[in-house]
């Protein structure tokens, strides 16, 4: 029998707990222990969420509404939080709570390590994306007209709650967005995640599935065995970076309207086909990205002309090294590693399997 709560515990100096289940109102107020109040951001879809959130907080609670999705991801809407923190008397030994999607999270993950230089935060996610990966592992972070997160903090949270109800009302193409970070810790650690998707492919996007839950529980797991030993990504952690140094210059180019793991699916297909032309990575499981990331309708093309644009954008991705470009790229399945300082003309053949 599916147990009620999957706790998975996350490792390093400051070790937290994932908790994937169903109604975990009640694992809130241990996390929230000794605060005197709690600031509860979220966006408008999620505000029901947020303030049952801030009732089962048990402690009284500061709801702040965000601008949705990405454009809540900036450093004046941090900022227009502290201001709301400051007014309110916010303390050290309060909490931070972000109820949301990725992008909610991790403003929330922001303002919680740069108010007061640190406090605790607890991500409340309530997407897939958001459950698999932006919540666990404590990269918090906004964008800014350079680029996609490149304001942020590693800062864990004091816990993690990912109540698979929330999924009921998530748009289905948030839902499939998710799944590209799921495929992505398939391809890079796991493949029964693979094989799951490839065999049950509607199972996987649908929200009382068990194959969901088994989907989220193994790329958390993915994610938590990483992050547990590299919180700051000074070397295994860039794997989980796998797809996107394509992936944040397309949502760069596209003003953060694309959604990130639509993005990443096409850097998928970009960071593959790098694998597969510089003769690291077999055929098979080259095309095996393209298959599996269309089985379940995700995008896999972009536009040509776009190349000189994103060539830019990926200059300034946090792998790059001095002049030097880095990619995550695979060896074979499940065998990541990096391709630093490719020649340019490998880049455009790499890219051309994208337009097509
Ligand atoms: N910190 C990390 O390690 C990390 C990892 C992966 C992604 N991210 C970031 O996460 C963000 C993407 O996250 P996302 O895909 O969750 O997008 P999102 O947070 O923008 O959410 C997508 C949409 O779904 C809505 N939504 C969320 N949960 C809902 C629910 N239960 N019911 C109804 N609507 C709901 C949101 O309001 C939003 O409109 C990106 O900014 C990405 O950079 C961060
Ligand atoms: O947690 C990580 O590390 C990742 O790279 C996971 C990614 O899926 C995620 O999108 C992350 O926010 C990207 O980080 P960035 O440092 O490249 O901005
Ligand atoms: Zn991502």
């Amino acid at each position: 029998m599916t147990p009620v709560v999957t706790r998975i515990q996350v490792g390093g100096d400051r070790p937290y707990d994932v908790l994937v289940g169903r109604d975990l109102a009640g694992d809130l107020p241990s996390l929230v222990e000794g605060a005197a109040q709690v600031a509860v951001l979220f966006a408008a879809p999620l505000r029901a969420r947020a303030e049952q959130v801030a009732e089962a907080a048990g402690v009284p609670a500061l709801l702040i509404e965000v601008p949705d999705a990405e454009r809540g991801k900036t450093v004046e809407v941090a900022a227009m939080c502290w201001d709301s923190l400051g007014e309110h008397n916010f303390t050290r030994t309060d909490v931070v709570i972000g109820v949301g999607g990725g992008a909610v999270t991790d403003l929330s993950g922001y303002v919680a390590a740069s108010w007061l230089r640190g406090v605790r935060w607890v991500p409340c996610s309530t997407s897939l994306l958001g459950m698999v990966d932006a919540a666990v592992g404590g990269k918090t972070g906004v964008n800014i007209a350079a680029g996609k997160n490149l304001v942020g903090a590693f800062h864990p949270p004091a816990g993690v709650l990912c109540d698979l109800d929330s999924l009921r009302t998530l748009p289905a193409d948030d839902l499939l967005a998710g799944l590209a970070e799921v495929i992505k810790c398939g391809f890079i650690a796991d493949p029964v995640i693979l094989d799951l998707v490839e065999r049950e492919p509607a199972a996987a996007v649908d929200p009382e599935s068990p194959v969901l839950r088994e989907l989220v529980e193994r790329a958390i797991r993915v994610k938590a065995e990483v992050v547990g030993v590299d919180l700051k990504e000074s070397g295994l952690r860039e794997i989980l970076n796998y797809g996107h140094t394509l992936g944040h210059a397309i949502e760069k180019r596209e003003k953060y309207t694309w959604k990130h793991g639509h993005a990443v699916s096409v850097g998928l297909i970009f960071a593959s086909a790098l694998s597969h032309l510089s003769g690291r990575l077999d055929a098979e499981t080259h095309a095996r990205h393209r298959a599996v990331l269309e089985l379940v309708g995700l995008p896999t093309s972009y536009a040509e002309e776009a190349w000189p644009e994103l060539l830019g954008a990926m200059r300034v991705d946090k792998k790059t090294r001095a002049a030097t470009l880095r990619f995550v790229v695979l060896d074979g399945l499940a065998k990541p590693g990096i391709l630093a300082g490719p020649e340019e003309s490998l880049l455009e053949r790499a890219y051309a399997e994208v337009t097509r």
